[in-house]
């Protein structure tokens, strides 16, 4: 029945949409334009919830049809990751966040109560989250389907309508979302602009309600400067060098297994992989080793022909990694091939902190150690650089684990393992400082995406109570200010009754009281605090300990 009445409201709005005349100067105005009209409609809210089941049906229900886009992306090499691979970084996830979406979304979306303080106690006092308009979402090129479609499930989720502006560095990705998005979801409402630097620029000109953004830090500060024209909020998803402690007290084993797996999923260009370890000297020959025996498990002895090791993304990237081993010893890998931006799973040792591939972020296959006599000194160090993205340490002690916790700051911390914060959905995903601001995933992508509107309604009884606020201002009025105000209550529903109906009494008795007194005393004569009045006419002790 509900989705027969969505269907009818959507045949109207549709006639109605389809009756705009396209009379606007630039394409994105254009679509802005359309994007701000259905908004305002209020239509969205309901039609998200079709277009949620819709999407969840293709993904769960087709799967066929799901999985040819991975073939022909894996065909065009769209991704330089395996067809599985894919799925398992990639959709798997955003497969997860529709499900949660679904499930989640009234519940979300619904007025959240809030805590009261005596003043308001009889009032109905709760959060609102609406719609922020129209969302510009600028994914980037190395997961392009979980960091450019799992913004649009939150987008979409809240209420919003959203422009979607894939990477052009993966051409052919960008190309397959172009095609495919309109397919599965309304291309007027989540229309898909492609296009490289000149587009984007375009767009950014226009004014969003957020621009959601993900990421290297330099075109954010553009980004950023670009929405401050419209004071348009931003969302930016940023990347960074994300350490990797290792202590001395731990399985050196397991620990470099895990480091390997978040350092070359993807051929390193994982906005959260381990950049680099900081380790004890007396166990760096240990770390290499287990790491290298790691890449064999993983990868076999030739990566080079294993289906599931990646390639670097161009030949640009290709260039930019290799250079910065130009100042460090090679420990393991180190192969490579142009022709087929290919390079090897490799590990550099005794890297020094002033070395190339210690100066940006690495988004590579290259994984350097650098010596540091223990847990203070690895802080230290970290602490000298950017707030990272991700900050990981492998102990077997927790003190070490908590430690590194409390001295640090960073997006995420993830203690002995790697890269699986990001699966979690009920963890807010997000960086701070340079790696970025805001943060999204499951309910933090529907709240960033939202406005949260204070509400507060009031009804037009109960006057007496507020003569306290009103001139003129007395030390007695302000005593019973500071008695309604500060005391914040949570009494529960029986609690609540009991509350509303004393203060109901108190507040006719005291405006009974004060006002006789008026009737024979002058204006601002002798002041009686609140606790005096009260004691004198009602069972004073009672009702504080009601309080
Ligand atoms: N925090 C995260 O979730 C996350 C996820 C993925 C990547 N990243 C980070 O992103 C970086 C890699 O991505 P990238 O920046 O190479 O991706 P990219 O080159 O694909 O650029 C990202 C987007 O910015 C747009 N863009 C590029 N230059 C622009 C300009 N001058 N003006 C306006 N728009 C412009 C592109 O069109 C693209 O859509 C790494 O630093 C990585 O850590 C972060
Ligand atoms: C039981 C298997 C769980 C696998 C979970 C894998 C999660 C890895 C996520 C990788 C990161 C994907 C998106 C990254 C964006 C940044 O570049």
């Amino acid at each position: 029945k509900q989705l027969v009445s969505y269907e009818q409201q959507l045949i109207k709005y549709f006639q109605k949409m389809r009756s705009i005349k396209d009379n606007s100067k630039s394409k994105s105005r254009i679509v802005l334009n359309i994007l701000r009209s259905s908004q305002r409609k209020g239509l969205l809210f309901d039609y998200n919830l079709k277009t949620g089941f819709i999407l969840n049906y293709t993904v769960k229900k087709d799967p066929q049809k799901y999985n040819i886009s991975h073939e022909q992306a894996q065909r065009y090499s769209l991704h330089p990751q395996s067809v599985v691979g894919t799925q398992l970084y990639e959709t798997l996830g955003l497969e997860g966040e529709i499900g949660l979406a679904i499930k989640k979304l009234k519940e979300w979306a619904a007025p959240r109560p809030v805590e009261k303080n005596l003043m308001t106690i009889s009032d109905t006092v709760y959060i609102k989250p609406e719609p922020l308009g129209v969302v510009l979402i600028i994914g980037a090129w190395n997961y392009p389907w979980a960091v450019t479609i799992q913004p649009l499930i939150g987008a979409i989720a809240a209420g919003n309508a959203a422009v979607v502006k894939p990477s052009e560095v993966c051409v052919h990705t960008a190309k397959v979302m172009e095609d495919l998005l309109p397919l599965y979801i309304d291309k007027e409402l989540y229309p898909v602009v492609t296009g490289g630097v000149s587009e984007t620029q375009e767009l950014l000109r226009q004014r969003f309600d957020h621009i959601f953004y993900t990421g290297n830090s330099v075109v954010g500060k553009l980004i950023m400067e670009a929405a401050a024209k419209h004071l348009t909020p931003v969302t930016l998803e940023l990347g960074g060098k994300s350490p990797c402690y290792i202590d001395r007290n731990c399985d050196i084993s397991i620990a470099c297994r895990r480091v390997a797996w978040g350092k070359y999923t993807n051929c390193g260009q994982t906005c959260i992989a381990p950049d680099y370890i900081l380790c004890d000297p007396s166990i760096q020959d240990r770390v290499i080793e287990e790491v290298k025996k790691a890449i064999k498990e993983f990868y076999t002895d030739n990566p080079k022909t294993c289906p599931d090791y990646g390639r670097i993304i161009n030949q640009r990237h290709f260039k930019r990694i290799i250079n910065m081993l130009e100042d460090s010893t090679i420990a393991v890998g180190g192969d490579n091939d142009e022709s087929d931006c290919y390079i090897a799973p490799t590990v550099l040792r005794d890297v020094k902190p002033e070395a190339k591939v210690m100066q940006e972020e690495i988004f590579g296959p290259l994984l350097p150690i650098l010596s540091v006599s223990g847990l203070d000194e690895a802080i230290k160090f970290i602490n000298k650089g950017e707030k990272p993205l991700a900050l990981y340490v492998f102990s077997s002690d927790n003190k070490v684990i908590t430690r590194m916790a409390d001295d640090t700051s960073s997006g995420g911390l993830l203690a002995n393992d790697c890269l699986v914060h990001f699966s979690v959905n009920s963890l807010p995903f997000g960086g701070v400082g340079n790696s970025g601001m805001g943060c999204y995933h499951g309910k933090y992508s529907f709240d960033q995406l939202s406005h949260l509107r204070g509400c507060l309604i009031k009804q037009l009884n109960m006057e007496g109570v507020n003569s306290m606020r009103y001139p003129p201002h007395t030390p007695k009025k302000l005593g019973w200010a500071r008695f309604f105000i500060l005391q914040n209550v949570d009494l529960g529903w029986v609690g609540r009754m009991v509350l509303l109906a004393v203060l109901a009494v108190v507040a006719a008795v005291v405006l009974k009281v004060s006002r006789r007194r008026e009737k024979h005393s002058p204006r601002d004569g002798n002041h009686q605090r609140p606790q005096d009045i009260l004691s004198r006419h009602l069972c004073h002790d009672t009702i504080l300990l009601q309080f």
